[in-house]
């Protein structure tokens, strides 16, 4: 008779433990010294590369894939290998690397989430588990460290794409990539987390290799008692860190936001950090443009979460200036998939309210469509930030474009596949007049002989600066003035860019410079964050050295 085979349990090496780690390991360039040390000789092919050569070789791999979610793929495995490689690569190549870690390509990371997972990364938490969050927390990978920064999902409105379900979490993790990358909150130090609520995206719930809860999305009372359970036991284990809730649907984000923006340090990064951007951006554009922000007629299409906070910020930067309240709401023109938000709809949330206009307006309109009311309105800036692609159309850009010389043009919804508008359209519509931002990566343009960068409106300016600015302020709340502080960086910075350069002036600071741009951001915010005494007394001098002070830079300590 066969005796029955024994395989004992295997146990870790701490040579493995040490080549596992992403946070330890540097491999190939591991001295000779080190590999005797730590017990991996042999464990390694004999070259020693340098943290460069490494980089060098990373990007080659890099380029040996074409198609954009391989890259992505490739990038995420480099990160889940050896992080100071990764950040080193994406620090060096930002604007390259950019739309492959982040907007577009996310987007397709999140959708095919359950076919391309590889190894873990963050948090997973689920309703069973709404008793245990707390120990859960305690699971996290690194828990030797505070957390700086968490980036919370529940994958119902991921980028345009809708629910996601547990794909959504592509989105934590990307954000937090840039968290470290731009903002240089050490890896260690970010945890993404997914709240599994389930999911309503039928094409999911029948997927066989799909990953997350097989049940439909949690509603009501016990949806709300799970956001509870979640924030409760981030206060309890991670007191101090800094939450920020990242696509929720519109339904959930105002009121989580209102909920806890006075109990803890968080923020709504589609809710405010859009706002920031493209109030950044716009102020700019109102300079080029001549007209300034308080005379500026907006029409926003869509009314959701990143919608509304754009307008409110606009607005307030509107009364700062010296409009009164009704006649800054009075600039506003918005809409979303049923038309103009008139003051009739009785299916208005109260944040869409403040901007519904007066029936008597519209009464002899052809309608509300966004033609009817660019033709009525004579905006000076259009925004996008309804997922429609290619809802600006030609007859409707040149429409605009013909009572104002220099129409301010934001098509800002993600990904690309979701855009308003083609840069290059708008720009042959216009005759090259339009100023343009979008909210993912276009190619440059030409305009008058010169090339030059498409201004990408993306909350990437401003949540990596105000994680580096709570950090190194030790805030214990965002607040809006900090939010506005942010928005003015933003502009500041675009306009120091352009000194000395006699072309077009771009909307907003270069992507390559964006660690050093959000420095000043993070310290424009610091700085408000003391005036409004949510962070500790200091000096700019002070609050300017703990922001250098705080940004973490890849490379392997001694
Ligand atoms: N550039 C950036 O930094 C950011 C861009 N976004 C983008 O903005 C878009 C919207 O995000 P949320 O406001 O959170 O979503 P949401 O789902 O809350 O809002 C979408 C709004 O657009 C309206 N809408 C939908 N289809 C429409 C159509 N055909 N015509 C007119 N309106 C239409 C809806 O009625 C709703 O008011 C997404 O594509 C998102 O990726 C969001 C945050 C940041
Ligand atoms: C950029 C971003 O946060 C979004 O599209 O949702
Ligand atoms: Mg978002």
């Amino acid at each position: 008779m066969d005796q029955p085979t024994h395989h004992p349990r295997p146990t870790t090496s701490p040579a493995v433990t040490t080549l596992a780690d992403p946070l330890v390991n540097r491999g190939t360039a591991f001295s000779r010294r080190e590999r005797e040390e730590l017990g991996i000789d042999g464990l390694l092919p004999p070259a020693v590369e340098s943290l460069d050569e490494q980089v060098a070789r990373a990007y080659e791999a890099f380029h040996g894939y074409d198609k954009p979610l391989n890259r992505h793929i490739y990038l995420r495995q480099l990160q889940d290998t050896n992080e100071v490689l990764f950040y080193r690569l994406v620090t060096e190549y930002l604007e390259e690397l950019l739309p492959v870690v982040y907007t577009p390509t996310v987007g397709e990371a999140c959708q095919k989430f359950s076919e391309i997972y590889r190894r873990p990364r963050g948090l997973f938490l689920t309703w069973e588990d709404r008793h245990r969050f707390r120990d859960i927390l305690r699971n996290r990978p690194h828990r030797d460290h505070d957390v700086d920064v968490i980036v919370v999902t529940d994958g119902q409105r991921i980028l345009g794409l809708g629910d996601q379900g547990v794909g959504g979490m592509g989105i934590p993790i990307g954000k937090l990539s840039l968290y470290t990358a731009i903002g240089g909150i050490h890896p260690a130090r970010t945890l993404p987390i997914l709240l599994d609520v389930g999911t309503d995206n039928e094409t999911l719930l029948d997927n066989p290799r799909y990953l997350g809860r097989r049940d439909r999305r949690l509603t009501g009372a016990e949806y709300d008692e799970m956001i509870e359970a979640f924030v409760s036991a981030v206060e309890a284990e991670l007191p101090g860190t800094l939450l920020q809730w990242e696509d929720f649907a519109t339904a959930h984000a105002h009121p989580i936001l209102a909920r806890y923006r006075d109990r803890l340090l968080t923020f709504n990064d589609d809710i405010q950090g859009t706002a920031a951007v493209t109030l950044g951006a716009l102020s700019t554009a109102a300079n080029v443009a001549g007209t300034p922000l308080p005379e500026q007629r907006v029409v926003i299409l869509g009314a959701g979460s990143a919608a509304i906070g754009v307008a409110d910020m606009i607005r307030t930067a509107m009364i700062d200036e010296g409009l009164p309240e009704d006649e800054a709401t009075a600039r506003f023109w918005i809409l979303d998939v049923d038309g103009l938000l008139v003051s009739s709809r009785s299916e208005l949330t109260p944040q869409q309210r403040v901007f519904a206009r007066d029936e008597g307006e519209v009464a002899d309109w052809d309608g509300t469509g966004l033609a009817e009311v660019v033709r009525r309105v004579e905006p000076t800036a259009l925004i996008g930030l309804s997922t429609a692609h290619g809802a600006f159309t030609e007859e409707i850009v040149r429409q605009m474009a013909s009572t104002c010389e220099r129409p301010v043009v934001f098509p800002l919804s993600n990904p690309t596949s979701h855009s308003e508008a083609e840069p290059a359209d708008l720009t042959r519509w216009t005759d090259g007049r339009a100023l343009i931002a979008t909210g993912s990566p276009f190619p440059p343009l030409t305009v008058d002989g010169h090339e030059v960068p498409v201004a990408q409106s993306n909350n990437v300016y401003v949540f990596p600066a105000m994680g580096l600015a709570v950090t190194a302020s030790r805030a214990a709340r965002v607040t809006d003035r900090m939010l506005v502080a942010a928005a003015r960086a933003v502009a500041r910075c675009a306009v120091r860019a352009a000194d000395g350069d006699d072309g077009p002036v771009p909307l907003l600071p270069p992507l390559a410079g964006m660690r050093e741009s959000a420095r000043e951001i993070a310290l424009a915010a610091a700085l408000a964050a003391v005036e409004d005494g949510v962070a500790p007394q200091a000096t700019e001098e002070e609050l300017r050295e703990a922001v250098a002070r705080a940004q973490w830079e890849p490379r392997y300590a001694d």
